[in-house]
């Protein structure tokens, strides 16, 4: 069995981790790495790298620190250098890791997000030409099990990837709260409003999901002429201030900082 070494089981780490418990991972083959040592039942957690079990050799070493603190983090797992590293954070590129762990170290770039917790997330992957086929299955095969999985060549795409699905969730959630706000302030009672904030932005997230019709075929469905949806949609698809510039001028942004975290 995939003997796996987690780095950091904070809002990602626990979602992945949740996740291979649930396709079958024994506990016995996982050892975490967390510095507030939370209770995780049967499997194994210590407070840093010195204490990791003499003799567990992982067959892949997982990142899942935040990008600020990886320069810190990273030094001692070069001691696992027969182990694939698998890092999921924002930014730190392939090089990064590579700095740190050595020039042989076999290193995977990945971007999970959120949804993992209830294993409906998307995750794209990206590994130099020389990282062997097993060792990409290997990632494939950890990573599916929260959600859907990609992979792209081009390493500079990870950092739009980050900005559109990895931070994307988020979008949404800001979505949902303003939903809500607008309906509190045209006098829906709140537990009302958040109700249908909520179970909109679900419903429609699920209409999305299993509908092969087009995303802007749907809006259109719900647009009736000279209706209610089209009133709201010449507010918000106005040329200034409308959401597609906006998620323009936001996703350049969150790529921007993406680039910023590499260093
Ligand atoms: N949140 C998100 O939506 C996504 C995050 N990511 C990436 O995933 C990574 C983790 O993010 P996220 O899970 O949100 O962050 P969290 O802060 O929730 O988790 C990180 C965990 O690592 C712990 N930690 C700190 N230092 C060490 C150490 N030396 N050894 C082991 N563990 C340590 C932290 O403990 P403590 O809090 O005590 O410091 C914390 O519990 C980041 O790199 C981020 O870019 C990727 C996709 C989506
Ligand atoms: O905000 C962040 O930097 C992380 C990466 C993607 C989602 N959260």
């Amino acid at each position: 069995m995939t003997k796996i070494l987690l780095v950091g089981c904070g809002k990602m780490g626990s979602a992945m981790l949740a996740g291979w418990l649930e396709r079958g991972t024994s506990p016995g083959d996982v050892v975490v790495v967390e510095p507030s040592c939370p209770d995780l039942g049967s499997v194994r957690v210590v407070a840093s790298h010195a204490a990791i079990p003499e003799g567990f050799v992982p067959h892949v070493v997982i990142f899942a620190v935040k990008p600020q603190v990886m320069a810190d983090v990273v030094p001692p797992y070069a001691r696992f250098g027969t182990s694939l590293f698998l890092s999921i954070a924002a930014g730190k590129t392939i090089a990064f890791f590579r700095s740190l762990l050595g020039p042989d170290a076999v290193i995977v770039r990945a971007m999970p997000n959120t949804p993992a917790a209830v294993r409906r997330g998307i995750t794209v992957c990206c590994a130099e030409a020389s990282v062997p086929a097993q060792a990409r299955d290997l990632c494939g095969s950890l990573l599916e099990a929260v959600g859907e999985v990609g992979w792209v060549d081009d390493e500079a795409l990870m950092d739009v990837v980050t900005a559109v699905s990895g931070s994307g969730p988020a979008y949404i959630f800001l979505l949902a709260e303003a939903m809500e706000a607008a309906g509190l302030a045209q006098g829906l009672p709140p537990a009302l409003a958040e109700r249908l904030a909520r179970a909109t932005v679900a419903g429609a997230g699920e209409l999305l999901r299993l509908s092969s019709e087009t995303t802007q075929q749907l809006r259109q469905n719900v647009t009736s002429p000279g209706g209610t949806t089209a009133a709201a949609l010449a507010v918000l698809m106005a040329e200034k201030n409308g959401i597609p510039g906006l998620m323009s001028e936001a996703v350049a942004a969150a790529t921007r900082r993406g680039r910023e975290l590499a260093g």
